[in-house]
């Protein structure tokens, strides 16, 4: 429960007997027109000053003795709900307020006649929220229950100590003055001691005992001994047990019964209601049961969760946004962009939100005041009641219901604003900053960060918890993150979204993200392992990251706008290991850029020999190894046996160092086949991880054959099917391309054809080397090479067209780290090229796009390619080709 920030100054109302408004309870004053004008008066013009939010519609009502008007040095801030005509006809006006805070008033105060407008208020420390300790209301509540019907038990328990007691002085019936003089004890232990006396009076003014066993004829007034005593009757000090025959409060159950009272104000009314089941339960099970330490941990961990708590949300600064992630990242244009994009639309509907509720708040004071002819009776029923002393169980309840403080959890609540903006989904191959990114978006919005992992996840159990009954049950994982923050504002990334699993045997973990993503029911998230008590996830920001998109559910998809981060080019590469890999390593080696200096060409040398990733994950390992070796020879020349030698130190790294440090490159420049053969031709490929690289393609002339197509290299049923296509569209044209000199003639005739794909571990499928598989045909059957300089990739037709295909970024950008400097595709995905290639890349690649095959045989071999019956005029032979 927070307390708004209080104006400097306030339009005093004196409240006529016998009413007296406390903190968070409502009452209606009636005021004549003049007055009435004279409060908006004063409020209005509040409302041109530079106060804080909280002045809005804001008063200070002070309770006045009868007759001489002369007010005490206490009242209470309250902010004004409604007003509406009296039903009377009378000219006079019900004002609802409904209290905030006790104030202090100025010594010096004449008596108040009528309204004082703007008087200033020294608030502080009055209104700030309750304090940390609260002092327990074991010893009241007992006393209490004596007084009160039993309907009204259950909202006693729950009240927070300081309500407590103002309710009991308003219900009960307890005499003007000592109300007053309690409005004047901000003091909570104080208030609660001088509570305790009324009540100890008051029970014995009726003939009750305040703590011996109930005599028969006080039995509708106490609660019944064989019953189970309200958790705070048993959670006090100890003291002789209320009721004869009821148990002590177990002692090992105190510190978690005080973490309860503690942490009271910021639990979810439903959470406190079941700890105090739980608690109850708790306490009559012996410790050496097994269903104890399920109880208990239930209960710890309903204690652990945020609930209400939340972190304090810095102002965005959109410039400082900017600057974390640039200081943070090097590159990714694009995707910062995105992500100051999403900030100040967020800032923006935040912005409006707490302008709205603001306008809000005032429209209903000033308008009602202005259009009394609208009121009608239905308003009226609205208004906020005084609570006066006679006043039946019935109606209590009703009002403790309508108080904010302890209401119920049926809507979401409506005092923060909560994001209904789609999730950012970060895609892109490993080790390219995803996680990164989202950290500094954490950062900049001062939010506490966490990372689910969710690779691997197939159970929605591991989402959604086990129900307690299993054995060594937990909450899910959306739970255990908001158990570890703390508040129920942060910023959890769900990291490699596309490989949680989707539906089966144990059930469907996306389904349940689905829910937990939904802005319409995530305020109120049902975890099993929390049974009845639902979290709000509502004011938490999600953000994902995936590696591709293809495996992603639609609906969680459908949840989520996509920003791609793809891979690095080799200069975007050296520029991250010099700003940010190099000094990180160096540092983590303990050493400094003074014990460790690269020579020029060093990283190059890492980037282009030692790395063949997207990322920058293996890059830093690497430079890592380096670091850590400098590192060795360092400690080495400091050892006392080598001290004549400290100075021997070499810190320089020299690009012939890199291979007797980090050994022979694995992969070299990657471009493979420098010396041509007929029949390899370069493709390219993209996994699902969001790598591109080389696919080369190898075919071979297998002698003693009969024209068969023996296929290897773990290829998939489309890439299969591809290149029997290839190998009919070929044949086709064998003439033309004199291969064969007559067209019955078979061109594979004795021979069989291998075509095989390296790196058979990994399953590969696609039909996007189709054009690429031509190529390769064509060169092996007329033994002409292409060079490796060129990369060509496309689905081909049967009618010979080139069909536009995806991941064209990851394979462009595969191909320039590999050197590869042409890449021929089709026409159709000129406009991946044109928006997803970094302007460095097109500048140093030639981008050759092909509508029709022929276009790309002929931009490989030229047109003397064409050597057939015809030849020079192309189009008339594929037509006698076509005929055959
Ligand atoms: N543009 C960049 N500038 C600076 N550092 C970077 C950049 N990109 C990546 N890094 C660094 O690379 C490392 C790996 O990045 P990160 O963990 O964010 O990758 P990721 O994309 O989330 O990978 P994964 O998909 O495997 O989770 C981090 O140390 C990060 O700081």
């Amino acid at each position: 429960m927070t307390t708004p920030l209080l104006p400097s100054s306030l339009p005093l109302i004196p409240l006529p007997p016998p009413q007296v408004l406390y903190p968070h309870m409502g009452i209606t004053i009636p005021l004549s027109t003049t007055q009435l004008a004279q409060v908006l008066g004063a409020v209005q013009s509040n409302l041109g000053g530079k106060g804080g939010n909280g002045e809005r519609g804001m008063v200070g009502v002070v309770p006045v003795a009868d007759g001489d008007r002369r007010v005490g040095r206490w009242g209470c801030a309250a902010r004004i709900k409604n007003v509406h005509k009296s039903p009377n006809d009378d000219d006079t006006y019900h004002l609802a307020v409904q209290g905030l805070a006790r104030i202090r008033l100025p010594r010096s105060l004449p008596p108040i006649l009528s309204i004082l407008p703007s008087i200033p208020v020294p608030t502080s420390p009055y209104s700030l929220p309750l304090p940390s300790v609260i002092p327990p209301t074991t010893d009241i509540l007992p006393l209490a229950f004596k007084l009160l019907p039993e309907e009204l038990h259950n909202h006693m328990n729950t009240s927070p100590p300081s309500l407590l007691c103002d309710i009991l002085v308003t219900i009960l019936e307890v005499d003007r003055d000592t109300r007053i003089e309690l409005l004047g004890i901000p003091d909570i232990e104080l208030r609660s001691q001088k509570v305790k006396s009324i009540l100890i009076n008051l029970i014995t003014s009726r003939g009750l005992t305040p703590s011996s066993s109930p005599s028969n004829n006080e039995k509708a007034l106490i609660v019944k001994p064989r019953q189970p005593q309200p958790l705070s009757v048993i959670g006090g000090k100890p003291k002789p047990p209320l009721g004869s025959g009821s148990n002590p409060f177990p002692e090992d159950l105190r510190p978690l019964f005080e973490l309860f009272q503690r942490r009271l104000d910021e639990l979810s009314l439903n959470a406190r209601e079941t700890i105090q089941r739980e608690l109850m339960r708790l306490s009559k099970i012996p410790p050496q049961s097994a269903d104890y330490s399920v109880s208990r941990t239930y209960i710890e961990w309903l204690l652990a969760l945020p609930f209400k708590r939340v972190s304090e949300n810095y102002e965005i600064d959109l410039k400082s946004a900017r600057s974390r992630l640039d200081g943070d990242h090097e590159g990714l244009e694009g995707v910062k962009r995105r992500v100051i994009e999403y900030l100040a639309v967020y800032r923006l509907k935040k912005q409006l939100f707490d302008e709205s509720q603001e306008k809000k708040a005032l429209l209903n004071s000033s308008q009602s005041a202005q259009s009394n002819d609208k009121l009608d009776r239905e308003d009226e029923k609205n208004l906020l009641e005084l609570i006066p002393s006679s006043t039946s169980a019935k109606q209590i309840t009703k009002t403790l219901q309508d108080n904010p403080s302890i209401g119920g959890d049926d809507e979401p609540p409506a005092d923060a604003y909560r994001d209904t903006g789609p999730i950012l989904l970060l895609v892109g191959p490993p080790g390219v900053g995803k996680t990164s990114i989202a950290k500094s978006l954490a950062t900049s919005l001062g939010r506490k960060f966490h990372r689910i992992s969710l690779g691997g996840v197939r159970d929605e159990a591991e989402i959604r918890g086990h129900r307690r009954t299993y054995v060594s049950a937990l909450p899910g994982l959306l739970v255990q993150a908001m158990r570890k923050v703390g508040v129920s504002n942060p910023l959890i990334l769900l990291d490699e979204l596309d490989k949680v699993g989707h539906g089966g045997f144990h059930g469907d973990p996306s389904a349940a993200l689905l829910e937990a993503l939904d802005p319409a029911q995530n305020w109120n998230f049902h975890d099993h392992y929390l049974g009845d008590v639902p979290i709000d996830l509502s004011q938490v920001l999600f953000i994902a990251t995936a590696n591709s998109l293809d495996t992603i559910s639609w609906p969680l998809l459908d949840r989520c706008e996509v920003i791609e981060c793809s891979g690095y080019i080799i200069p975007e590469k050296l520029a991250i290991a010099q700003k940010f890999l190099l000094p990180k390593q160096i540092k983590e080696c303990g050493m400094n850029d003074t014990l460790v200096k690269m020579e020029k060409g060093v990283l190059e040398k890492i980037v282009t020999e030692y790395t063949r990733e997207s990322g920058v994950r293996e890059l830093e390992r690497q430079i890592g190894k380096l670091c850590r070796n400098k590192a060795v020879q360092y400690s080495i020349s400091r050892e006392p046996s080598n001290h004549e030698s400290a100075n021997e130190y070499e810190s320089r790294v020299s690009v012939e160092d890199v291979e007797r440090i980090l050994g022979v490159s694995h992969y070299g420049r990657e471009k493979p086949e420098l010396g041509v053969r007929p029949g390899v031709v370069n493709g390219l490929s993209y996994n699902g991880s969001g790598n591109g690289s080389l696919l080369i393609i190898e075919t071979l002339l297998v002698p003693g054959g009969s024209g068969r197509l023996v296929i290897t290299g773990r290829l998939g049923e489309v890439f299969r099917e591809s290149i029997e296509l290839c190998l009919t569209w070929v044949k086709s044209r064998s003439l033309s391309l004199g291969i064969t000199d007559l067209p019955e003639q078979d061109p594979l005739k004795g021979y069989d054809i291998h075509y095989h794909i390296p790196e058979g571990a990994i399953q590969k499928d696609g039909p996007s080397a189709g054009i690429a598989t031509v190529l390769a045909f064509i060169s092996l059957l007329t033994g002409k090479a292409v060079s490796s300089d060129i990369a060509i990739t496309g689905e081909m037709s049967l009618r010979g067209s080139c069909l536009r295909i995806g991941g064209v970024k990851e394979k462009v950008i595969g191909a320039h780290r590999v050197g590869v400097n042409k890449i021929i595709l089709p026409r159709t995905n000129r406009p991946d090229v044109d928006a997803d290639i970094p302007d460095l890349v097109k500048k140093q690649m030639q981008f050759v796009y092909v509508d029709k095959i022929e276009q790309a045989i002929e931009e490989v071999w030229g047109k003397d390619i064409w050597v057939g019956p015809g030849a020079g005029e192309r189009d008339v032979r594929i037509k006698v080709d076509a005929r055959l």
